[in-house]
This record gives structure tokens, C-alpha cells and sequence, in this order.
């Protein structure tokens, strides 16, 4: 029988209660979840996730293990009291859900001595190495729901321009693939050109050709990079300046925290379950010092060693076609 940690570190998914369910009804695995991430397994008693713990629980948005932004594993003071903690109690290895920051954390733990397994968790889709982070498109899917009603308010009330600020952190990920599913006519990313007089000069053009505009902002498209995580109001100065540029005054919303979370769609369930059932096999095979991630819709383990060197971005072809609809600036 092996005895694992788990946390959820950084932002919170949904559908991460599938991974934890799958690894908790493995019957060679004894699970213990920490709340509050890397500072919870120092702080806070562990949670026994057994096969029946999710037994009558749904399978909704609310973690059965709550997430946090921890101070600990920055330094080697920190990351030493979490190596003692986990020997202390005799842990196997620990299973860590979250973004990019988290699995920073994780790798270093591994290279230090911890057997450590990273779950992508994150709706800005950013892991490095892997096509997919579980809660991205359950946070889309929300998204898409708020522009088809911007649709209908702007044909309704026809001749405006909207602004919609989205969540993302650093990443573009969530405002342009919501801008093409949800036709949007423009996506302002930090990947690409986020300049004031550039953007107010495509919105002219655009209003060549239509009457109402819906603009879909990263919270990161700072023209001069001094995004910090957590920024939110970006857009309000970007609507500004299209205001001085165009004469019309921009309709604004930021729609922040309410996607992140809720009930997960099902390919947010379908892929949790799947990686849980992966890190479950990982584990009795003694396979640590991995991600366990997608890669073209496959669930693959890939060794922290070999994912550094890779970077994931936005996808390729919604780029393409992107910038074939001038649905960006570049
Ligand atoms: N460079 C780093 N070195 C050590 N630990 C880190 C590092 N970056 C992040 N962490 C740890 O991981 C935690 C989560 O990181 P962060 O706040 O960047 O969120 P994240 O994992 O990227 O998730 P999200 O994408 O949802 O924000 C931090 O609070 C910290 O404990
Ligand atoms: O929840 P917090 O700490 O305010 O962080 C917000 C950040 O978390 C995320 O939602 C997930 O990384 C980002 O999109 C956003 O910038």
C-alpha cells in the first residue's frame, strides 16, 4: 500500500474531484489531501480521501481539497520543512494539482528528494509541455455563454463597442480561443501586439465593415509588460484610449473570477479522470518526477527533465486563423 499526499496549488479548475476520485479508489493507494497547497501540508491536518470520501459528494466545482499560493517552496528553508513533513509521515510521494508556478515547485521538490508527480490544473492553459490543463474549458465554455449574450445586446441595441476583460494570467489562451469561438471580432493578447494606437486604429477599419464590436482583452495585454498576476483593468484603459481614437464610448465588462470554476464540462471531467487513473499507475509503478498531461488527446507522463525545454503557447491554428480573420494584431 502506498501512501500519497495531494495538494492543489495556484488558481482553482474544475473537474480536478475526478483525478482526486480516481487515485483514491486505487486500492493500493492510501490518499491524504492538504488543504491551502504547499503551506497546507505544514499547517493543516490531512484529509483521508478514501474510495468513500467522494462517494456522496458531486462531482461539482468545489475541491474536496482546497486550493492556496504558498511562500514555502520559494526558498530551501521552506522546501526542507516540506521534505521533513512528508518523510515525518511517512509519504510515499506527493501529487500536486495547479499552473505553471506549482509544477516549478514540484520539479524542484523532486530534484531535492521528494517523489513528486504534477496534475495541470489551470484555466489559463499554460503548462509548459503539456496541450492541456484541467478547468480551461470549463472556464471557456462559461465564457462563450456571457459573448452569445453580449450577441444578442449588441444586435439588440445595435452600433456599440464592447470590451470583455478575461482572466488568463500571462497567457492569451482564454481570450483568443473565446474571441473565435464565440465571434468575437478582436483578441488582444500579450503574445501579440498590444498597442494602444494599433488597436485603435484596427477597431477604425473593423467599423468599415460593422456596426457593433466586441473586443475580448486578456487581463495581461499591457502595452508597456507590467503585468503582476492577479491585474485586473487593463481593458478599462484600452476602451479609454479606442474612445479618444474613435469618438464612441466603449461598453465594458470584466468577467474575472465567475468562470473559474463551477461545474466542470466534459472534457474537463472526461481528462481529470483519465490523468487520476495515469498518476494512479505512475504511482504503483514507482514512477515519479513526471507530469501526468495531454499531448494530441492522449494522456502521457512526461519526465519533469525533458518538459523544460519545451514551451506551450497559444494553439498554432487558432493563431492561423486568427490572423487570417484579423481577429488579431501582429
Ligand atoms: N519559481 C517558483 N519556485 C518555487 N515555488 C514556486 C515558484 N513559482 C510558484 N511556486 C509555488 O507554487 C504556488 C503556485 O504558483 P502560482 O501562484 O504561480 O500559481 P500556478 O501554479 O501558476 O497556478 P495558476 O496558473 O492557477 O495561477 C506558489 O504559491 C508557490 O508555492
Ligand atoms: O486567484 P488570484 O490569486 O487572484 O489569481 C488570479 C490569477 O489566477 C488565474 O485565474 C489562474 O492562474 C489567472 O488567470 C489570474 O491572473
Amino acid at each position: 500500500m502506498k501512501k500519497v499526499a495531494l495538494i492543489t496549488s495556484g488558481g482553482d479548475g474544475a473537474g480536478i474531484n475526478s483525478t482526486i476520485d480516481m487515485i483514491s479508489n486505487n486500492h493500493n493507494i492510501d490518499l491524504y489531501g492538504f488543504h491551502g497547497g504547499y503551506n497546507g501540508i505544514l499547517t493543516n491536518d490531512p484529509i483521508h480521501l478514501t474510495p468513500q470520501y467522494g462517494e456522496n459528494k458531486v462531482l461539482d466545482g468545489i475541491h474536496y481539497v482546497q486550493t492556496g499560493r504558498s511562500d514555502l517552496p520559494y526558498t530551501q528553508v521552506g522546501r526542507d520543512k516540506l521534505h521533513r513533513k512528508l518523510k515525518s509521515d511517512g509519504f510515499d510521494c506527493l501529487i500536486v494539482c495547479g499552473g505553471n508556478g506549482s509544477q516549478k515547485a514540484a520539479q524542484l521538490l523532486h530534484d531535492e528528494g521528494t517523489n513528486t508527480i504534477f496534475v495541470p490544473m489551470t484555466v489559463d492553459n499554460d503548462i509548459i509541455g503539456s496541450d492541456y490543463s484541467i478547468g480551461f474549458d470549463t472556464a471557456l465554455n462559461k465564457l462563450i455563454d456571457l459573448l452569445y449574450g453580449l450577441h444578442d445586446t449588441a444586435a439588440n441595441m445595435p452600433g456599440r463597442i464592447f470590451m470583455v476583460e478575461v482572466l488568463g494570467g500571462n497567457s492569451g489562451n482564454l481570450a483568443l480561443e473565446s474571441a473565435i469561438a464565440g465571434a468575437g471580432d478582436l483578441a488582444i493578447v500579450p503574445e501579440y501586439s498590444t498597442k494602444k494606437s494599433a488597436i485603435t486604429m484596427m477597431i477604425k477599419k473593423k467599423l468599415q465593415q460593422k456596426k457593433s464590436l466586441i473586443i475580448i482583452c486578456s487581463e495581461s495585454a499591457y502595452e508597456d509588460n507590467n503585468y503582476q498576476s492577479g491585474n485586473q483593468g487593463v481593458s478599462f484603459e484600452i476602451a479609454a484610449s479606442i474612445k479618444e481614437g474613435t469618438g464612441i464610448r466603449v461598453r465594458k465588462s470584466i468577467v474575472g473570477y465567475y468562470i473559474r470554476a463551477g461545474r466542470p464540462s466534459f472534457k474537463d471531467a472526461s481528462f481529470a479522470a483519465k490523468i487520476g487513473a495515469k498518476v494512479a499507475q505512475c504511482i504503483i509503478d514507482n514512477h515519479f518526477g513526471v507530469m501526468v498531461g495531454v499531448s494530441n488527446d492522449q494522456i502521457q507522463t512526461f519526465p519533469f527533465n525533458q518538459i523544460r525545454k519545451q514551451f506551450s503557447g497559444l494553439h498554432p491554428q487558432t493563431v492561423e486563423i486568427a490572423k487570417q480573420y484579423q481577429k488579431i494584431i501582429y
